[in-house]
């Protein structure tokens, strides 16, 4: 029997509620590409913003913080708090699936006002603009005490090439310490080969010497943190190696938080954990060094050269 949502522990629910939140994120996504306008802004050097990274902002920020007042939430984009808000943004429903489950004892006390969530509402953006669809993430990461411990990964473009119905397109995963991760099957990488992921927009030469110095079969360059950390956990790749400074801390909260649980492991490019505290730098200037299996990371992390670790100080 589900605990009823006020007696669920106040993790459980910001989780239930971040599931159902992406979900509408995803179809705010797709309505934005159907218009057919993505109001494109230029932040910057390779860093677009789309009218669905700030809807999508919009929807999930203020969803979360009308239920959870208490909460910190950190979003990539900087959006003008007078920013419409649509009513039908507005998510307040929480997931029964994840309300289900038991939350662990040591979880289970946190209080509202030591959670941070860190929110990309749309991750490969510069992919999104260029119809890469299914690089396309929605990343709802949950930190407590500067760990990443559970999260949510909304990949709404999935499963395009099958499904010819938008809207039936999509899948959600999401999970947290000591429960487990759900809505995806962990599956290992080949033998004998080894293959590695890496940006497909915002590549350098640092990055490539680094991929070089671990000798791949293949390297899948493609778009977007959370993307490539699937990429990890269904077996698609061995590593995902980014010897650059350029994603932040909404890029990887949610991705390390399943990741971790599914007994990979992801660190910047010196084996540093990443830490998630409010008030932490949000960028991952030391680079993101991930890998499906905990076991398998240092023989990654070893063969960093020298000299690009000293342009990413951690
Ligand atoms: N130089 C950069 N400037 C801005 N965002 C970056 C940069 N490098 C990486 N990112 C962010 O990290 C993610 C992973 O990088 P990549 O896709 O190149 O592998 C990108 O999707 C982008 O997130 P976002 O698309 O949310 O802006
Ligand atoms: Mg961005
Ligand atoms: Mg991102
Ligand atoms: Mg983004």
């Amino acid at each position: 029997m589900a605990a009823s949502s006020s007696a669920a522990p106040v993790l459980l629910r910001i989780l239930s509620a971040s599931v159902s939140v992406v979900n509408r994120a995803g179809r705010i996504i797709k309505d934005v590409m159907r218009k057919g306008d993505l109001g494109i802004i230029d932040k910057g050097i390779d860093d677009l913003q789309t009218e669905a990274d700030r809807s999508v902002q919009h929807c999930i920020v203020t969803s979360l913080s009308r239920q959870f007042p208490k909460i910190s939430i950190i979003g990539e984009e900087e959006l003008d708090s007078e920013g419409k808000v649509l009513d039908e943004w507005i998510v307040t429903s929480l997931d029964s699936d994840v309300l289900a489950k038991k939350c662990p004892e040591n979880l289970a006390s946190i209080p509202e006002e030591k959670v941070v969530v860190w929110v990309d509402p749309l991750d490969g953006t510069s992919e999104y603009t260029q119809g890469l669809l299914d690089h396309v993430t929605v990343l709802v990461g949950i930190a407590v005490n500067g760990k990443a411990i559970g999260g949510v990964i909304h990949q709404p473009y999935y499963n395009y090439q099958v499904e010819k119905d938008v809207y039936k397109q999509g899948r959600t995963l999401w999970g947290m310490n000591g429960i487990g991760v759900f809505g995806i099957e962990k599956k290992a990488p080949c033998e004998g080969k080894r293959i590695i992921t890496t940006t497909r927009s915002h590549s350098n030469k640092n990055v490539n010497l680094t991929i070089d110095a671990m000798k791949p079969d293949e390297v899948l360059r493609v778009g977007g943190a959370g993307h490539k950390v699937l990429l990890l956990i269904e077996g698609r790749a061995h590593a995902y190696v980014f010897a650059s400074k350029g994603c932040k801390k909404w890029d990887t909260c949610a991705p390390e938080a399943l990741l971790h649980i599914l007994g990979g492991k992801l660190t910047d490019m010196h084996g540093n954990s990443l830490e998630y505290h409010k008030d932490i730098q949000y960028l991952n200037s030391g680079g993101v060094l991930a890998t499906y299996d905990a076991a398998v990371h240092e023989w990654y992390r070893e063969r960093v050269p020298e000299e690009v670790k000293k342009t990413l100080p951690p």
